[in-house]
């Protein structure tokens, strides 16, 4: 304010700008067109630092933090069109016979424009390769999740990830969890090895795959064992489609040497919903699992007991 009125009014309307872009982009979705408008507007602010000198010359120390700004606001590509406009124009207009201007001497206003031009490509060569660092982080994070999360074998979900999709979805409403376990796998592996074991278990999950869309679930809940989560469906309806996998599966011909061979799996079925903790639905489904094994295998147990899950998820 002292003796220098104009100076004052614009660095306070570039405050007043600054404070409501920031309350804007607050409220705001995308917030590109706002980091762009932002990005032009302190372009002319230090442009009106640069060319009016500011406080007895000292204006254009401010300049400096243009390079930074830009890499920020308007990202490494805009932000150099715009530090090229920036140094090509302050070029022209502090080296030309300008009476505007502040009156910089020829060998400061080259280095002003040198040392500008100097600290901006110090700063996107960092900007580019902290770019490059984040995409490894974020593509190794991606990776250790995927694998956290995934049955190598089958390529389903695994014990933790199906815990994890079931914490993101959450149980806003009834959902249906299905206990899948082939029969006499140990058999199957004893009489035609490891291998021939690990081809039956990838079959049936590309079964699985094919037949659980959307946003229901399904996962390899532990060696021979699968764990299938459906959402906005009746228990007869996913009893049906348990029952269509399951002779499909059975109907399945698998070929080891000269022998022909069919598999079979047995289900139980339990409902759940926001009053249910999970463990209790997976215990009764299991239960219903080795109903279903002690009626002969092949077979798909859905009893409608809600009472008795409510009164465990209670206990
Ligand atoms: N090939 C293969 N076998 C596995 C894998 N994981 C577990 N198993 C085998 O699965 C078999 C499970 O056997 P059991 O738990 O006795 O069950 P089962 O023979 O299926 O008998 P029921 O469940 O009563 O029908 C064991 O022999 C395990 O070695 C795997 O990743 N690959």
């Amino acid at each position: 304010m002292q003796g220098r009125f104009v100076l004052f009014c614009v660095l306070f309307l570039f405050i007043g700008i600054v404070l409501t872009v920031a309350f804007i982009v607050r409220k705001a979705i995308n917030t590109q067109p706002m980091s762009l408008f932002l990005a032009s507007t302190l372009l002319f602010l230090t442009w009106y630092l640069l060319l009016s000198g500011g406080a007895e010359g000292s204006g254009v120390y401010w300049t400096y933090s243009i390079s930074m700004l830009m890499v920020l606001l308007a990202g490494p590509k805009v932000g150099s069109i715009y530090m090229g406009l920036y140094l090509v124009i302050s070029s022209v207009l502090i080296l030309g016979p300008f009476t505007f201007v502040y009156n910089y001497s020829h060998p400061e206003a080259i280095r002003i424009i040198t040392s500008s031009f100097a600290l901006y490509v110090l700063i996107l060569t960092s900007e580019w390769i902290r770019i490059g660092s984040y995409a490894v982080i974020s593509e190794t994070s991606e990776n250790h999740r995927y694998l956290a999360n995934t049955d190598p074998l089958t390529g389903l979900l695994n014990r933790n990830g199906i815990m994890v999709a079931l914490k993101e979805k959450g149980i806003q409403q009834s959902a249906i969890m299905v206990m899948l376990d082939i029969d006499c796998f140990k058999s199957v592996n004893d009489n035609y090895g490891h291998d021939f074991g690990d081809m039956v278990l990838m079959r049936l999950a590309k079964l699985l795959k094919d037949n659980v869309k959307g946003g229901d679930l399904t996962a390899r809940w532990g060696g021979e064992e699968f764990l299938l989560v459906f959402y906005d469906i009746s228990i007869s309806a996913t009893e049906s489609l348990i029952r269509k996998i399951k002779d499909e599966f059975a109907n399945i011909i698998f070929h080891h040497n000269d022998a022909a061979i069919s598999v079979t799996f047995s289900a139980g079925v339990a409902i759940f919903n926001e009053i249910s903790a999970f463990e209790p639905v997976v215990k009764l489904a299991d239960e219903r699992l080795y109903q279903a094994k002690a009626m002969g295998r092949n077979q798909v147990v859905a009893d409608e007991l809600q009472l008795v899950i409510m009164q465990e998820a209670q206990v």
